[in-house]
């Protein structure tokens, strides 16, 4: 994506796949037999409202915007470790570093039914690995990613200038790259020759806005990318910068879909009480796509 480090990554399921053992078919219709506990959960924003969707989390916990308890992956309805492995898989492909030998370490399932969905947001919570990938199940959904608001705009809601790099493509980018640089240049601190200090930094960020009139309007914003995910299909999001400028929705466009998304979440970033009683081993590794290179 221009000016993104990073890679979105489409697997597109073939006959072969979705039909092998255990694989996207045999795993849609379990799910629908198999008790998985998926609930409609709260949201964690401490308001009494429940999620539209139907959820549950498997592995290390993850303080997803809905509450609940996570449970292990031993004894867990087979697909769910079935769909760790494969998508553990698919992210191998993709990151090729050291972080993802012993594959994802959590799997948030969710149900969506009739008309349900998941508005805008990103998977860039503090504590999380560099890469997300996720698995469709059931009807096709369309998946968008658009730039996030104040990446769009250049500035904050409250009109100040955002010191990020902006992205090729948003409105005003030759003028803010300039701003950009400059700001660059002097650093907050005792004041020196380059140095200033926060007040009037913060001051000639909201001035830079201004002159620069960013505007605080959207209506351009369109998605950047938009993959139709079919039953079986996998996407591996890789780079944190991914989650820092974009952010995504998933609308199924059918009655019944599964979406299982799989993290990593650094243990580090887990306070004790928030530590499973339970181990998360490695994932096993088992699933090596040998079924779609025997086809070669
Ligand atoms: O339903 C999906 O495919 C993805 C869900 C999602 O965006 C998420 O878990 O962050």
């Amino acid at each position: 994506m221009p000016g993104i480090t990073g890679r979105i990554s489409h697997f597109v399921a073939n006959d072969v796949v979705l039909r092998e053992s255990k694989g996207p078919d045999e795993m849609f219709e379990a799910l629908q037999t198999l008790d998985c506990g998926l609930e409609r959960r709260r949201f964690v924003t401490g308001t009494q409202d429940y999620m539209q969707s139907f959820t549950n989390n498997h592995g290390m916990p993850y303080k997803f915007i809905a509450s609940g308890d996570s449970e292990s992956f031993d004894g867990a309805p087979w697909p769910l470790a079935e769909t760790r492995s494969r998508l553990s898989w698919a992210a191998r492909l993709i990151a090729d570093d050291e972080a993802m030998d012993a594959g994802f370490n959590e799997l948030l399932t969710i149900g969506y039914f009739g008309g349900q969905n998941i508005k805008y947001h990103d998977d860039g919570e503090k504590g999380l690995g560099e890469t997300v990938a996720s698995l469709s199940l059931g009807y096709p959904a369309d998946m968008s990613f658009r730039v996030k608001h104040k990446h769009w705009t250049g500035m904050s809601k409250s009109g100040v200038f955002i010191e990020t790099r902006p992205l090729p493509g948003t409105p005003r980018f030759e003028d803010r790259l300039l701003a950009y640089g400059r700001m660059q240049q002097s650093t907050v601190g005792e004041p020196t020759k380059n140095s200033i200090s926060a007040a009037s930094r913060m001051e000639k960020l909201r001035t830079i806005a201004k002159t620069l009139k960013l505007q605080d309007n959207v209506k351009d914003r369109k998605p950047w990318l938009r993959l139709r995910l079919s039953h079986g299909d996998m996407v591996v999001m890789h780079g944190q910068q991914i989650q820092e400028y974009l952010e995504h929705q998933v609308d199924p466009t059918g009655v019944l879909r599964f979406g299982l998304t799989a993290r990593t979440i650094l243990p580090e970033h887990l306070k004790p009480e928030e530590r499973p009683s339970y181990e998360v081993l490695p994932d096993d590794g088992h699933y090596d796509g040998s079924g779609i290179k025997d086809m070669v």
